[in-house]
């Protein structure tokens, strides 16, 4: 069984508005209130193409019974429950383009932290770990590598979707598979993708450093994906970007929906992805993913090496 672990979940508030001014009331429309976080939605995402998950993550207050009530019909969710407010992320699409207004999120205590290893400990049918998102207050970086601990004695795979500079060291832990983004590789790694040729430079730094596998997304301009011996580059549908929140959670997940279960499977993995992701952008939140097929077809997958 595959779990996503959220660590910072979020009830996202996406609206629209004519452009932003100071000093004045600027009035939104299309308010659309979704059940969010990297994680969770990883497991929609993947529920979506018939693979279950189940969904872990910290939750509290309003927001957080609003999250899991509304995420557990559509997949199995085994909250830990904090005190605080779990919190309410704004993502604001006007003309000039998306301003994304995430929070830092509510405090997890350390008997809270340790009530989640033993979850994890605990859960028998464990095979993949797919952790996510940024960590909320309270929590260090050591929390990752319990949790890499944890899962390696479990004899499960892990896949990380961080943007923490400790990706830098966890990668030595030989993760499944790691998904940064370009801006994620410079600032993490300090390699700077550019072009082709400095695309296929980071993904061998990274694998140097341990990483298995990489899938690297750039948006509009496609992903790469690399297992070490081979790269693909896979270009990205076009399409009218509404917001790209979650556009990458579920590049990610429709990914994994194929290649977890068939590693040869890469193209048809990463048309997937990339169509999902560009479908997602169309739409506030995860949208219905009505377009993969049409999407499909634009996409275009190359090998590299
Ligand atoms: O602050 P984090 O955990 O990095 O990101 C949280 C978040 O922005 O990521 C998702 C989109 O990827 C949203 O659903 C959510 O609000």
């Amino acid at each position: 069984m595959i779990y996503t672990l959220t660590t910072n979940p979020a009830i996202d508030l996406n609206v629209t508005t004519g452009t932003l001014s100071t000093d004045r009331v600027n009035r939104t429309r299309d308010a659309v209130y979704t059940p969010n976080g990297k994680g969770l939605n990883v497991s929609f995402a993947l529920g979506h193409y018939g693979v279950d998950s189940q969904i872990l993550g910290f939750f509290g207050g309003f927001s957080g019974d609003y999250i899991v009530r509304e995420a557990a019909r559509r997949c199995p969710v085994r909250p830990v429950t904090i005190d605080g407010i779990t919190r309410v992320n704004v993502f604001v699409t006007t003309p000039e383009g998306e301003y994304k207004l995430p929070n830092a999120g509510a405090a997890v205590c350390r008997e809270k932290q340790v009530e989640m290893l033993d979850l994890l400990r605990e859960a028998g049918d464990l095979s993949c770990l797919v952790v996510s998102g940024s960590l909320p207050p309270g929590v260090d970086a050591g929390y990752y590598d319990e949790l890499v601990d944890v899962v390696r004695a479990r004899g499960a795979e892990l896949v990380l979707d961080i943007s923490h500079p400790h990706l830098a060291e966890l990668v030595a832990r030989r993760p499944l598979l790691i998904k940064p983004n370009d801006e994620e590789v410079a600032a993490i790694f300090g390699v700077d993708v550019g072009d082709e040729g400095g695309a296929l430079a980071a993904l061998s730094e990274l694998h140097r450093r341990g990483a298995q596998n990489v899938l690297l997304t750039l948006g509009g301009e496609g992903a790469y994906f690399s297992d070490g011996a081979h790269v693909w580059h896979a270009s990205a549908a076009k399409v009218k970007v509404l917001s790209t929140a979650c556009a990458g959670d579920a590049t990610l997940a429709s990914f994994l929906s194929v290649w977890l279960e068939d590693r040869g499977a890469v193209e048809r993995a990463l048309i997937r992805a990339m169509a999902t992701g560009a479908n997602v952008a169309m739409s506030a939140g995860l949208g219905d993913f009505s377009l993969v097929d049409d999407l499909a077809r634009q996409v275009e997958v190359t090998r590299l090496v």
